[in-house]
């Protein structure tokens, strides 16, 4: 009788134990996959995959924003180099970009406060009034290590952020603030690019609706077998561009020149980056690059993501002939996204939609 009721005052400490861990269960559940560590099956493919260890770091182009508010010349000079970033490097950082340290740093707060909660209340949250799916972590499709990302995220469209308004809590209200003025410089930062293409219209915020834009905010928690396992594989977005705010633990590395370079964290600057629709809208003159967040064994990273993206009906076609890509609607792209995934654990993207040459 004394043994059982130990055990399950045991039992219930364990259980309440992994209640409240925040992190999710990320050996338990990829056990399988684990078991290739113990075999030595991982780092024999490791090896294979991409030179994981030696890569550079490098400082993005930087781009001043406040030029966008002075002189004819200085507006010019800053649209050029903005539409060169995209074009060479797909990447670059924003300083002076409108978005206040304040709202940066109190997202961020917000950010870290909700992740802290227990795995299970993450998972069945009916507090925070996201739609189901909002939170996800690990990958559901992986069958090896490298098909792994060690990290959690709520993947949150605009519309539920407004709407999450009518519950106003701090996370809400922040959240609307963030989302309000990063979509504002998306728009802006779409309509230089697009100008650039000499197009001069009010295309994506026609195009670009709360419904399917979203805010990501990631975790990555401290990760014991990295640099084995990916903090989020390498993969392109799925959208016209993205606007990324980082802490300074660093992580994110990009492909340039086919190799690896890891960037440079500056916490005031933001970073931007051209999605797969850009790049098939501008016919492959701004590049959408594959990027990738490596796990940090010792210390967790937060970031938070601003995706534009389309209307699911919008067809996505080049902005001059003769096209590299058959045109598509972005519901069709996200479909074959999810085949690929599925069937292949990676995803494919753009070159599904090239134009065949024979
Ligand atoms: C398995 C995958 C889903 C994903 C593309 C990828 O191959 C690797 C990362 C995933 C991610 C993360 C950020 C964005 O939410 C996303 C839309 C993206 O571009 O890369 C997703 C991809 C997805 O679900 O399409
Ligand atoms: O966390 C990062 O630095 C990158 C995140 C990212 O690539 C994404 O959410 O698509
Ligand atoms: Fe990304």
């Amino acid at each position: 009788m004394v043994k059982s009721t130990n055990f399950s005052q045991q039992a219930n400490q364990k259980i309440s134990r992994e209640e409240e861990s925040a992190d999710p269960p990320f050996e338990e559940t990829y056990k399988k996959l684990f078991d290739e560590i113990r075999i030595g099956k991982a780092t024999s493919k490791m090896r294979n995959y991409q030179n994981l260890f030696v890569v550079e770091e490098c400082e993005l182009p930087l781009i001043d924003l406040e030029l966008l508010k002075g002189r004819e010349f200085e507006r010019e000079e800053c649209k050029r180099m903005i539409a060169q970033a995209s074009q060479e490097w797909g990447f670059f950082q924003v300083v002076n970009h409108g978005i206040s340290q304040d709202v940066l740093l109190k997202m961020r707060k917000e950010q870290m406060k909700l992740f802290k909660k227990p795995f299970h209340e993450k998972m069945n949250d009916k507090q925070l009034n996201f739609s189901a799916g909002s939170y996800r972590w690990g990958t559901p499709s992986a069958t090896c290590l490298q098909q792994l990302s060690w990290s959690e995220a709520f993947h949150v469209p605009l519309t539920d952020i407004s709407n999450s308004i009518h519950h106003p809590t701090t996370l809400s209200f922040t959240m609307e603030q963030f989302a309000t003025t990063v979509s504002e410089l998306a728009h802006n930062l779409a309509r230089i690019l697009s100008e650039r293409m000499g197009y001069k219209s009010k295309y994506f915020r026609e195009i670009c609706l709360p419904q399917t834009c979203y805010v990501r905010m990631n975790r990555y928690p401290a990760c014991p077998i990295s640099p084995q396992v990916f903090g989020l594989m390498p993969h392109t977005d799925s959208d016209f561009l993205t606007i990324l705010h980082q802490d300074e633990i660093g992580g994110l590395q990009l492909v340039r020149d086919g190799k690896w370079i890891s960037v440079k964290p500056n916490p005031e600057a933001l970073i931007i980056n051209i999605g797969d629709l850009f790049q098939a809208w501008s016919n492959g003159v701004y590049k959408s690059v594959e990027h990738r967040v490596v796990a940090n064994k010792a210390k967790e990273r937060f970031s938070t993501a601003f995706f534009l993206c389309p209307s699911y009906d919008t067809e996505i076609r080049s902005c001059f002939e003769p096209s590299v890509y058959k045109r598509f609607t972005f519901r069709e792209f996200r479909q074959q996204v999810q085949e690929d995934v599925k069937k292949y654990g990676y995803k494919v993207g753009l070159p599904r939609f090239l134009v065949s040459t024979h």
